[in-house]
């Protein structure tokens, strides 16, 4: 499909297909582009609707970045158009959907695999991290899992899905959240590209453990974060126990790094390196 993109971009050179999900600010449906049979994800969105959120330049600033990312484990932005009343985004379709109902289904994935996708995650934050982009929202609810099993970390944006069976709070889970976004007084300014290793680290937890590491009430989990109180389970093994400890570390800047993250023993170990 690496012809290069049609000029022209518009509702009438796709075939849509069934819904996949619905969000606060739109719905995505499968679509195929008549001219190539290309498989693609279409997002609607309803201008009026960004504007009474007042996230059009949220939109903007997105699509421009989000353009130009590529990479195997980040979701592609393909492009955009739009009517009078519309924005579409043409994104690219995950063949095995989203990976937290993956997670409710099996409870909790095997090391093996929790280690491969973790490795996966980690390549795309490095990659993120080079082009200068906080993800800020790694959470199980925003993986896709493409048609070979590999993960696509998406930025739902500000889409907030409907209930189902998803996390239950206001504007969205705190689970992930790392203690520096959430001490009084550090302004939003004031946190880095370690946000997303410390929501690495509660990502490899949930995967392991099948539940976050602070889940509690909003009121107990914003304290049991701060305080990087919990427990790990004894079924977890210790090169685990210790990649998960290692990023979980209230001082940002004495995280494990991406770097020593992708070559921690627990990742090494299941990640067969093809030479
Ligand atoms: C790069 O990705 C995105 C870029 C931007 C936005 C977005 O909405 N931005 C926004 C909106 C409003 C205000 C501000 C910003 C969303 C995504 N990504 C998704 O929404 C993923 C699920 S839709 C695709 C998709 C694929 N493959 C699947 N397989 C099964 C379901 C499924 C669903």
């Amino acid at each position: 499909y690496d012809q290069p993109a049609p000029k022209k971009l518009h509702l009438g050179m796709f075939e849509i297909g069934k819904a996949l999900g619905k969000g606060k600010f739109g719905r995505v449906y499968l679509a195929k582009e008549r001219s190539t049979g290309f498989i693609c994800a279409l997002k609607v969105l309803h201008k009026s609707e960004l504007q009474q959120g007042g996230v059009q330049k949220q939109v903007r600033r997105e699509i421009e970045i989000q353009s130009n990312l590529r990479h195997p484990n980040v979701l592609r932005l393909y492009g955009h158009f739009h009517d009078s009343k519309r924005i579409f985004l043409i994104l690219e379709f995950a063949g095995k959907g989203e990976l937290y109902k993956h997670l409710r289904k099996e409870h909790r994935f095997p090391e093996w695999k929790s280690a491969q996708y973790i490795a996966q995650m980690a390549a795309a934050l490095k990659y993120l991290h080079k082009k200068h982009v906080i993800h800020r929202d790694i959470k199980p609810e925003n993986i896709l899992v493409g048609i070979h099993g590999e993960i696509k970390i998406s930025d739902f944006g500000w889409s907030v899905h409907a209930p189902n069976n998803r996390r239950q709070t206001m504007c969205g889970t705190l689970d992930y959240l790392p203690p520096e976004m959430l001490v009084r007084g550090s302004q939003e300014n004031y946190y880095s590209d370690k946000v997303d290793l410390w929501s690495l680290g509660v990502l490899t937890y949930e995967f392991l453990v099948g539940e976050a590491p602070f889940e509690d009430t909003p009121v107990m989990t914003q304290r049991r974060i701060t305080r990087a109180d919990m427990t790990i389970p004894s079924f977890v093994s210790p090169e685990a126990r210790d990649f998960i400890k290692r990023l979980l570390v209230l001082d940002p800047e004495k995280r494990m790094t991406i770097d020593e993250a992708q070559q921690h023993p627990w990742i090494l170990k299941h990640c067969v390196k093809t030479e």
